[in-house]
Order: C-alpha cells, then structure tokens, then sequence
C-alpha cells in the first residue's frame, strides 16, 4: 500500500496536487488522462468528440487494471469521472490508500473558470453542469476514499501535508 490515489472532481486539483506531492515524496506520478493520452497520441477533448464517452471509460478502466502490475511508490491523479464506472473503486483500492480532495461549488467554478480542455463542461451552464455533475458523484467519491482532504482555502503545501499525515508517510529528511 506505499501508492497514493486520488480521486475528486474536475477542478479538485488532482493532477496539480499530484505531481507536488509525488516531488515531496520522491515517488513516481502518473495521471490517468496523460496516460490515456499518451497511449491514444490525441487529447481526452478529442477522444470524447471521436469515439464518445463511453469509450473514454472503457479506456480509463484498463488503464488501472493495467497499472496494478507494478505500481510502487507512485502517486496516481485520476480523471475526475473514473470512480463512476462499477467496479473502478475496488481497482483504486487495492492500488494504495485513495484520497478523495473535495472542493465547493464556489472553488471549483473560480478554478474551471475558462476551461476549454474538459469535455463535460463544454458549452453554456456549465454552473448548472457543475451543480448536477457534483450531486450524482459527490456519494461516489465519499464511498471510493479511504480519506477526505477538504481542499477549499488551502495553497498546495498545506493540502499535501495533509495527505502526508493521513497516510502516515513517514518523510526521510536526508533524501529532500
Ligand atoms: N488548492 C488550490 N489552490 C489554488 N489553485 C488550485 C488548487 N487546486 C487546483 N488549483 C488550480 O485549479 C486548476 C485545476 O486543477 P487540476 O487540473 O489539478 O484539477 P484536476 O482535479 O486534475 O481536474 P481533472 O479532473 O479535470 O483532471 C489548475 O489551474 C490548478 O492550478
Ligand atoms: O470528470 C470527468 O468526467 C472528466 C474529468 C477529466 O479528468 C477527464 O478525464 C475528462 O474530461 C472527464
Ligand atoms: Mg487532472
């Protein structure tokens, strides 16, 4: 269990979060988008307009079943739809302790404010899509975490020590 998973709405600071707290740790980062990606050679925007986003979720669920290999010491930012698909919350699980950041209405909007990349938000009310799309997942998220880090009003550093102390990592000074 030496990974860290986490899992949250668009916006929540996943990817961000992510790879500043793998640095901190010295642990690996992947984020599943960028290996989806990567892996596609196109963007998520464009894998969703192509081939739908039916498709997209098929995609992020082997690439977590794939990752189970020979994960260690790494820290995974998801997409924020993969804890919707059945079944993808007992693959993070057994991934590593997975931490669900949540974020307000009101945070995500300022942080998703002239967006162009996410798919789900494309368009006209997209505080109307936020709302909805909040309220169906926000039960999701709470039942796939281990832990919950609320991360409205707090920079960075505080949000990864945070996490930090719910995994009870303990941090080896002569390595930072
Ligand atoms: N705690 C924070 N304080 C200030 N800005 C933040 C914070 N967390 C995230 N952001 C900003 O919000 C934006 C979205 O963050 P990020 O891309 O990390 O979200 P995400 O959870 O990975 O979203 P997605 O599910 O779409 O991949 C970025 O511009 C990031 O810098
Ligand atoms: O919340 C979602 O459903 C998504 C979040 C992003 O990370 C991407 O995976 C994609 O834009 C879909
Ligand atoms: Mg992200």
């Amino acid at each position: 269990m030496n990974n860290i998973i986490l899992i949250g709405f668009m916006g929540s600071g996943k990817t961000s979060v992510g790879r500043q707290l793998a640095k901190k740790l010295q642990y690996s980062f992947c984020d599943t988008d960028e290996l989806i990606e990567k892996e596609n050679k196109t963007s998520v925007r464009n894998i969703f307009s192509a081939y739908g986003e039916e498709y997209f979720r098929k995609l992020e669920t082997a690439t977590i079943s794939d990752l189970y290999k020979n994960m260690t010491r790494t820290v995974l930012s998801t997409g924020g739809g993969l804890p919707i698909t059945e079944g993808n919350d007992r693959l993070l699980r057994r991934l590593g302790h997975v931490i669900y950041l949540k974020a307000s209405q009101e945070t995500l909007m300022k942080r998703l404010q002239g967006d162009t990349s996410r798919p789900l938000l494309a368009g006209e009310n997209v505080e109307e899509k936020v709302y909805d799309l909040l309220q169906q997942r926000t039960p999701i998220y709470e039942k796939a975490a281990h832990f919950s880090v609320s991360t409205d009003h707090k920079n960075f550093n505080e949000i990864i020590d945070e996490i930090i102390g719910l995994c009870n990592i303990q941090l080896d000074i002569f390595c930072s």
